[in-house]
């Protein structure tokens, strides 16, 4: 039985993953898990698996449920995030919360050796050396969620890494793959928000319209599998059916396919490296598919890819500032503060007026995080 404490239960990951340890009651039990704002989400889960912490966003909602639940602890804020990862029973933190604040839980985690699965990728972006050298120094696996991260690992499973020429991650492209550039100057957060293949959070399905998504999985693959940028690339793949592919120095090119459902590799992420059932997943019928389409990416249609690769190959805090940026550009996006194309513009400018630091600690990561936050929020006003 593998004990997991759950970071972001009630979002898109993490609700999936509560349907996952609800069919495998005799493989998985929760032990702790954090939520944000959705308290109805919040007591459904609770209701269901019984575990013996759980964190919310807002102290008044905590002291609000342990007048309700008495026998389970609560607690909240980012301390929260940090109770729920280090909780002593579990042995994995799946770490399903947005954005980089699930940096400092994921270390202290690390710390206390527990196994990491990580869907937050911008937690691997914005500190992905801190993250891998802890994770080396602990001797703790981390494990990857991500659909493409997941299916690159597998991909490499039993193979010598030290051979593999190139990883390449296949993009959807999103909601707006097939508008010109003039075309996106008129797009709605609603339109936005109409992913081609998947059913996910609305913030990566706006990096995934941007393909800022696509930027911070480079960069994700980079930190967990030590590539190079020169041997990573993107192949625009509109089905979302391979998953990823790795090539070899034999031209060999192997790669995971299926259909789009996110709790496959957020199911082998917990059971690895046995496979389960997946309940109700559809099974994949190539012959019923007929064609899958493959085409090159245009860096300047998809400007936020190539803003993502530059970081990447700077290193540094450069790759925090871009991350701080998008999160809260994406968010001004969503609250219909900003247009689809300034997207871009605000990371441009944050990412050309910052003065890099490289291998910054993760004081220096934290406080560049919130002045960048901070900057986005001036630009706007
Ligand atoms: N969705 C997907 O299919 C995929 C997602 N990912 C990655 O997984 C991560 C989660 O994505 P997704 O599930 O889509 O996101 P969602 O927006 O659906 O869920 C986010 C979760 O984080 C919680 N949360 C948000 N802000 C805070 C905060 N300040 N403090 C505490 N909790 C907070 C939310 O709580 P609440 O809702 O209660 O407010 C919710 O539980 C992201 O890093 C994403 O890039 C990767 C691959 C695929
Ligand atoms: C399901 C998943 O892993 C997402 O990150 C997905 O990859 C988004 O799709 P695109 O970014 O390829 O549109
Ligand atoms: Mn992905």
């Amino acid at each position: 039985m593998k004990k997991i404490s759950l970071l972001g239960a009630t979002g898109s990951i993490g609700l999936q993953t509560i349907d996952i340890l609800l069919s495998h009651p005799d493989q998985f039990k929760l032990v702790a898990f954090s939520a944000g704002k959705n308290i109805d989400k919040t007591k459904e889960i609770i209701n269901q698996l019984q575990p013996e912490l759980v964190s919310v966003q807002d102290e008044k909602d905590a002291v609000e449920l342990q007048k309700q639940y008495p026998t389970i602890h609560f607690t909240s804020g980012t301390k929260g995030l940090v109770d729920v990862a280090t909780h002593p029973d579990s042995t994995v933190l799946l770490n399903a919360v947005l954005g980089s604040i699930g940096l400092e839980a994921t270390l202290a985690a690390i710390r206390l050796g527990k196994t990491i699965a990580i869907a937050n990728k911008e937690t691997l972006v914005t500190a992905g050396h801190i993250v891998m050298a802890e994770a080396e120094k602990y001797n703790v696996p981390i494990l990857p969620v991500d659909s493409e991260h997941s299916a690159v690992f597998q991909s490499m499973n039993g193979e010598n890494r030290k051979q593999v020429k190139r990883i390449i991650l296949t993009a959807s492209g999103g909601s707006f793959r097939d508008k010109t550039r003039e075309e996106l100057s008129h797009v709605t957060v609603k339109d936005a928000l109409n992913h081609p293949n998947w059913s996910m959070g609305a913030k990566i399905t706006i990096d995934s319209a941007t393909m800022m998504n696509k930027g911070l999985e480079v960069i994700e693959a980079h930190v967990l599998f030590n590539m190079p940028y020169d041997n990573i690339d993107v192949l625009l793949h509109k089905e979302s059916i391979i998953h990823s592919l790795v090539e070899y120095d034999d031209t060999s090119v192997i790669a995971q396919l299926g259909t789009p459902d996110m709790r496959v590799p957020i199911q082998y992420a917990l059971s690895y490296p046995d496979r389960l059932q997946v309940n109700n997943s559809e099974r994949l019928n190539l012959a019923q598919i007929g064609q899958l389409h493959f085409k090159e990416v245009d860096f300047d249609r998809f400007r936020a890819l190539k803003l993502a690769y530059q970081a990447g190959r700077t290193g540094g805090t450069i790759l925090t500032a871009m991350n701080a940026a998008n999160e809260a550009a994406v968010s001004l996006f969503l609250q219909g503060k900003i247009a689809f194309l300034q997207i871009e513009d605000v990371i441009e400018n944050i990412m050309n007026a910052h003065s890099n630091i490289l291998m910054p600690d993760l004081e220096t990561i934290l406080h560049v995080d919130s002045e960048t936050r901070k900057t986005v929020l001036s630009m706007v006003k």
